[in-house]
C-alpha cells in the first residue's frame, strides 16, 4: 500500500475552485476534504498557493517517427509528463510506406511495465479494409479509429467521402479524423511550384493548406456524422470556417466533436517570418482571425479540447526546401504552459482550462475513472504555481527533438509537480525518474 497526501490546494474541478486537502491511497483518490491534515502518509507535499488541476490528457501526442521504439516514447513522455500530460493517446506517423510508428501488441506488453503515463493508441483504418481492426489483446486499450484524408500514404489515405462514411458506420469506436482536401492540396502546391520552383517561402504554407480546404472537408464530416446519427471526431481544426460550420449543425444537435492544438492559439501566420519552417504544421497555422475563432469556439464550447499536438521532428528534419522540411514540432512539455498564458491574458479562466484539457476529453473518449478530480478516480493530477515565471530554452528541453518553438519566450506560470496514479513522476525542483506510473488507458463502452 502507498498513500500520498496533499494538502492546502486549491482545487480546480467541474467548474468551481475551493480549497481542500486530498488523500490518495494506491494509486487512486480516496478523501477530498478540507481537513486531512491529521492522516498519515508515505509522502506529502504542502500545496500552498498551488493549484491542482486533473493532468492533461492529450488527444494528439505523436513519437514522428513511422518505426515504433520504447527508447523514444520514453523520452517523449519524459517531455510530456513534465508538461503536466498525465494520458497521451498516441497518433501514427505515416510515411509513404504501409508503416504507422504504432506498438504491435508485444511491443506494448514489452512497453507496459516502463510507462510514465497513461496511453491509450489510436488504431489506423485504411480504405482497402475498413473492417479489419487490432489485436483483440489491445482493442480495450484503442482511444478511437484514425482515418486521414492527407496522408502521404496511398495505402492509409481516405479520398473518398463515401469510404469516411462506410468506415463511420461500420467502427464501433469514435472515428477521429484528419479532415483537408488532398487534391486541393496539390494544385496548390504545384502553382506556388511553377512560380518558386521547391523552395516556395514558407508563408504560403497557410494559403496552400488553406482554410478553404479544412471547411469543405470538415462541412462534409459534419453532414456524415449527421446523417448516420454518430459521433466523429475532428483533429486539429483550424480556421474560422470550420468553427461556423460547427457552430450551426450544434444548433442541430450535431455529435460531432474537435480539437484544436495549443499552438494555434499562441502563433498566426505573422510568426512565420520570425519562426521560418519551425512553424510548419499541418495543418497550417493562419490568419490572426482565425486563431481568435478557435480561442472563441473554445469559450462557446463548439472546439472540445485543446491538445499538444505533439510531434518531435529534429531541427535538421526541420531544414531544406518547402517540400523537405518536416511538418511537425515537439509541443508536449510547453503545451499547458503555453494555454495558461491565456489565463494570464485573461481570456480563458483556469475551470474552462481544466474542462478543455482533462473532463471534456474523459466525456469525449469515454475515457474509465479519469479527467476529474473526484473520490474513487485515478489520481492524475498536475501542480502549478500560476505565479512562477520562467524563460524556454532549448536545452531544457526533454523530446529527443531538442528544441522548442518557445525558446526565448518568458512563461508565466510553471508545473510544479505531475502525478500519475498517486506516484509523483515530475518535479520541478528534484530529479525525478520514475518508471512504470503509468497505465493503459481503459474505456466505458
Ligand atoms: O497531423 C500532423 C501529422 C504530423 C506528422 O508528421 O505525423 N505532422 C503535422 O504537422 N501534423
Amino acid at each position: 500500500m502507498t498513500t500520498l497526501l496533499i494538502c492546502n490546494a486549491q482545487l480546480v474541478n467541474e467548474g468551481v475552485i475551493f480549497e481542500s486537502d486530498v488523500y490518495i491511497r494506491d494509486g487512486r483518490i480516496e478523501q477530498i476534504s478540507p481537513n486531512l491534515s491529521h492522516l498519515s502518509s508515505d509522502r506529502f507535499i504542502d500545496a500552498k498557493g498551488l493549484y491542482l488541476l486533473p493532468g492533461m490528457i492529450d488527444t494528439q501526442f505523436s513519437l514522428a517517427s513511422s518505426t515504433f521504439s520504447e527508447e523514444r516514447f520514453l523520452s517523449e513522455t519524459s517531455a510530456a509528463v513534465a508538461g503536466g500530460i498525465t494520458s497521451v493517446m498516441l497518433l501514427p506517423t505515416i510515411n509513404s510506406e504501409q508503416k504507422t510508428g504504432l506498438p504491435k501488441a508485444k511491443q506494448l506488453e514489452q512497453l507496459r511495465p516502463n510507462l510514465k503515463n497513461n496511453l491509450a493508441i489510436y488504431e489506423v483504418a485504411n480504405p482497402i479494409n475498413l473492417g479489419v481492426y487490432v489485436d483483440s489483446s489491445i482493442k480495450g486499450h484503442i482511444c478511437a479509429v484514425f482515418a486521414s484524408m492527407i496522408g502521404v500514404s496511398d495505402y492509409y489515405r481516405f479520398d473518398s467521402l463515401q469510404l469516411v462514411e462506410e468506415l463511420v458506420g461500420l467502427s464501433s469506436v469514435v472515428v477521429a479524423i484528419e479532415a483537408d482536401d488532398m487534391p486541393s492540396v496539390l494544385e496548390n502546391e504545384e502553382s506556388y511550384r511553377q512560380i518558386y520552383g521547391d523552395d516556395i517561402p514558407i508563408p504560403f504554407h497557410s494559403v496552400i493548406r488553406g482554410a478553404k480546404s479544412c471547411a469543405d472537408t470538415t462541412e462534409a464530416v459534419l453532414g456524415i456524422s449527421e446523417k448516420l446519427n454518430k459521433q466523429i471526431h475532428i483533429l486539429h481544426v483550424s480556421c474560422t470556417e470550420e468553427i461556423e460550420l460547427i457552430e450551426s449543425a450544434k444548433r442541430h444537435d450535431s455529435l460531432v466533436t474537435a480539437d484544436v492544438c495549443s499552438h494555434f492559439l499562441t502563433f498566426s501566420e505573422s510568426d512565420y517570418e520570425q519562426k521560418g519552417a519551425l512553424l510548419k504544421y499541418n495543418p497550417a497555422i493562419k490568419s490572426d482571425i482565425d486563431r481568435a475563432s478557435l480561442m472563441q469556439g473554445l469559450l462557446d464550447n463548439n472546439i472540445t479540447n485543446i491538445c499538444s499536438g505533439h510531434t518531435p521532428y529534429s531541427l535538421k528534419e526541420k531544414q531544406g526546401s518547402y517540400f523537405e522540411v518536416a511538418a511537425g514540432m515537439p509541443q508536449a512539455q510547453l503545451a499547458l504552459p503555453a494555454i495558461l498564458e491565456h489565463f494570464q491574458d485573461q481570456i480563458f479562466s483556469l475551470e474552462l482550462i481544466v474542462e478543455k484539457i482533462s473532463h471534456s476529453v474523459a466525456d469525449t473518449f469515454l475515457i474509465k475513472d479519469r479527467g476529474y478530480i473526484r473520490e474513487g478516480y485515478w489520481a492524475d493530477l498536475v501542480l502549478v504555481d500560476i505565479d512562477e515565471s520562467f524563460i524556454a530554452r532549448n536545452e531544457d528541453v526533454l523530446s529527443t527533438a531538442g528544441w522548442t518553438i518557445y525558446s526565448g519566450n518568458e512563461f508565466r506560470s510553471s508545473v510544479v509537480n505531475t502525478i500519475v496514479n498517486g506516484d509523483v513522476v515530475w518535479s520541478k525542483k528534484d530529479d525525478v525518474d520514475v518508471r512504470g506510473s503509468g497505465k493503459l488507458l481503459e474505456f466505458n463502452r
